[in-house]
């Protein structure tokens, strides 16, 4: 169980999420959608301590997460994976090596920077990565660059990096925002994938709500900073939609996601 409570975050003067509580059972897949700068990405990042909260708790299984520090926040991090819309893969890479490195932070102290410094993987490890790929349609790419992947497939790729780290949750911050439909389409069966077979939860950001809908368990609506709706699909009504966004939902196909050039660490 995920619990945030009264959970803030302030910049300046403006609270960008404002004393928000969620519980959120392991497993479950919580879409977050809300207008641009409602407070999404920070909700997520905080989670993961990315951003550190201004005030309120994090627990998961009963650990406070919001008092972590040093090895055990790392091992937090690992614990909580994150995906970002722009896949932030190393591109000069081989696909196989970038999904290694979702296994760097398992090593012990020393030895993690010393095989990190020369990316050496064992076997096992190794087979572990082929076997995610593999999962993801991906075992054909494994020694290409990550440049020469397709957004869809880089996304897939930071999926299995993600996997690699053996998380309990994938915190995806708008994992589909670069991608064309069909892309977008197959990285959203992904992280569904992963949230049945694996039972991680996954909790993502998502602009286009009738993603949120198709894959979503439930849905948590932010507006400036507050959560406004938390409940179902099947629950959320053309009038929460229009409160949410301020216009109907017919409406809302034209606000464009943010233009996204695919980029990454190269
Ligand atoms: N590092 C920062 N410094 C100052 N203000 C910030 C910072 N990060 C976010 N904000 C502000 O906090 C508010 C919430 O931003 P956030 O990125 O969390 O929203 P969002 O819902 O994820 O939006 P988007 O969909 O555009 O990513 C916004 O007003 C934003 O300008």
């Amino acid at each position: 169980m995920l619990e945030l409570r009264d959970l803030s975050r302030r910049f300046g003067e403006r609270a960008a999420v404002d004393s928000v509580s969620l519980s959120v059972p392991q497993g479950q897949m919580v879409g977050i959608i809300g207008r641009s700068g409602a407070g999404k990405s920070t909700l997520l990042r905080m989670v993961n301590r990315l951003t550190e909260p201004s005030a309120g708790r994090i627990l998961h299984d009963g650990v406070d997460v919001t008092a972590l520090s040093g090895r055990a926040l790392r091992d937090w991090r690992t614990r909580a994976a994150m995906i970002f819309q722009q896949f932030n893969l190393i591109q000069r890479l081989d696909v196989l090596t970038n999904v290694l490195v979702g296994r760097l932070n398992h090593r012990p102290g020393a030895l993690a920077t010393l095989n990190s410094l020369f990316l050496r993987f064992s076997p096992a490890e190794r087979a572990m990565a082929l076997e995610a790929l593999a999962r993801f349609d991906l075992a054909e790419q494994a020694l290409q660059r990550a440049e020469t992947l397709s957004g869809g497939q880089q996304q897939r790729v930071a999926i299995a990096r993600a996997l690699l780290q053996e998380p309990r949750l994938i915190l995806a911050d708008e994992p589909i925002a670069s991608l064309d439909p069909r892309n977008a389409r197959v990285v959203m069966d992904a992280l569904r994938d992963v949230n049945r077979r694996d039972g991680l939860t996954v909790l993502v950001n998502l602009h286009h709500l009738e993603t949120a809908r198709r894959y979503c368990d439930r849905i948590v609506a932010m507006q400036a900073g507050r959560v406004v709706f938390d409940g179902t699909p099947a629950t959320l009504t053309a009038a929460e939609v229009e409160a949410i966004y301020g216009v109907p939902e017919e409406a809302l196909e034209s606000e464009a996601p943010r233009a996204a050039a695919a980029g990454a660490i190269a």
